[in-house]
């Protein structure tokens, strides 16, 4: 049995993983960590786990953390997991951070987006990004996993075999990203109130939300040549989901079936990546409450684009299923483990 601690429980990312590991056959959940309800009921917090979690919240104590457990999530703010983690920490227990610190490789790129500091710089180059159908052989030797964030894994895999290919022009590519409101976390603010929200869609942090230089980063990677992109995302009034439309010149003639192939080459055997038929677009609703992406494309021939399309769920994919399925490839188990989560649906 894997033992595991979550720093960040309470918070939406944090319940999602409990959830999901309550399932999981490997893992037994030994510390869930909070800062706000120490001492209080975990099913307090939160009723769905009434009868199935008896045990309180904890603070968030590294060292009596890591004496205790195989493995840390931290599901907390930026710039928190950065200042936990020492090499003491790494040498006795596995760390899962579902939150920026170590995505990024340029510590200066990360200080600028994110107006941090960072805590600990020296762990950024060990750490392994986490998106686990393109660094999977390097996941299962990390000590230290950064979880990919929600947009950039949507986006990424979206667009990913396309680069890889060389079918689009690298200068071309422009994302427009939708999420709901669970990706903000379940913290006070005046702009997730439901009359704000509801009845209502708006972009934001437009050419400077924090996610763009990570998917530059990512894309990059698959280029090998830097990369910059146009990424405007809006908030949608839903609870949970991601929907990615991307766009970008084509850099060659291609015809459907040799980009469908091309898909498929990347993402015939990856069991969370559904390549959709032809024609059927993404739509978040279909993978609500799952790990799985869908991506599909279209060309259009009048302009000569690509559409790239993406969804998930930002809570499982683009957090606690993804964090799951970097741990199993860490503890050398099923990758899938406690993940055949199906979409629910209505
Ligand atoms: N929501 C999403 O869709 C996604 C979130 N993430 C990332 O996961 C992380 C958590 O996000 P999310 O769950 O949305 O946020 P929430 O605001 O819902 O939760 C934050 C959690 O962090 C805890 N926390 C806050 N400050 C501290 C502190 N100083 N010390 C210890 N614990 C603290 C909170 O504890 P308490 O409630 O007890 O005060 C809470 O459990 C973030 O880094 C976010 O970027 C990643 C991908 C998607
Ligand atoms: C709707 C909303 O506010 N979404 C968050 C992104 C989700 C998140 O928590 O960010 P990470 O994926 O980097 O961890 C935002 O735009 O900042």
């Amino acid at each position: 049995m894997i033992k595991a601690g979550i720093i960040g429980s309470t918070g939406y990312a944090g319940q999602e993983l409990v959830r999901i590991l309550v399932g999981h056959r490997e893992t037994q959940i030994k510390w869930f960590g909070s800062r706000s309800y120490i001492d209080k009921k975990y099913s307090e917090v939160y009723r769905n786990m009434f009868q199935i979690i008896e045990n309180n919240c904890l603070d968030d104590n590294m060292e009596e953390l890591a004496k205790q457990v195989d493995v840390i999530f931290t599901a907390t703010p930026q710039g928190l997991c950065s200042s936990l983690v020492s090499e003491e920490i790494l040498s006795k227990v596995k760390v899962i951070d579902l939150s920026a610190d170590y995505r990024i490789k340029d510590v200066k790129i990360y200080e600028e987006w994110y107006k941090l500091k960072h805590q600990s710089p020296q762990f950024i180059g060990e750490a392994v990004y986490g998106l686990c159908e393109i660094n999977r052989n390097d996941i299962k030797n990390a000590r230290l996993v950064a979880n990919p964030g929600c947009y950039p894994t949507c986006s990424t895999l979206s667009i990913y075999p396309l680069i890889k290919e060389g079918l689009i022009d690298l200068n071309s590519i422009i994302i427009d990203a939708k999420s709901g409101t669970s990706g903000a976390g379940r913290g006070a603010k005046i702009d997730n109130l439901y009359c704000e929200v509801n009845e209502n869609i708006k972009a934001y942090g437009v050419t400077v939300h924090r996610h763009t230089p990570e998917i530059e980063e990512q894309l990059s990677y698959a280029a090998n040549k830097e990369i910059k992109i146009n990424f405007t995302p809006h908030l949608v009034p839903m609870n949970r989901g991601i929907l990615i439309t991307a766009y970008a010149s084509l850099s060659k003639d291609v015809s459907y079936e040799q980009m469908k192939a091309v898909y498929d080459k990347y993402y015939q055997n990856e069991k969370f990546v559904r390549v959709l038929d032809k024609d059927i677009c993404p739509e978040t609703k279909w993978v609500e409450g799952s790990n799985y992406v869908d991506v599909n494309f279209k060309i259009d021939p009048r302009t000569n684009r690509v559409i790239m399309m993406g969804a998930m769920d930002n809570l499982v994919k683009g957090a606690a299923g993804q964090a799951v399925q970097n741990m199993n490839l860490m503890f050398g188990l099923k990758e899938s483990m406690g993940l055949d989560l199906v979409p629910m649906f209505p």
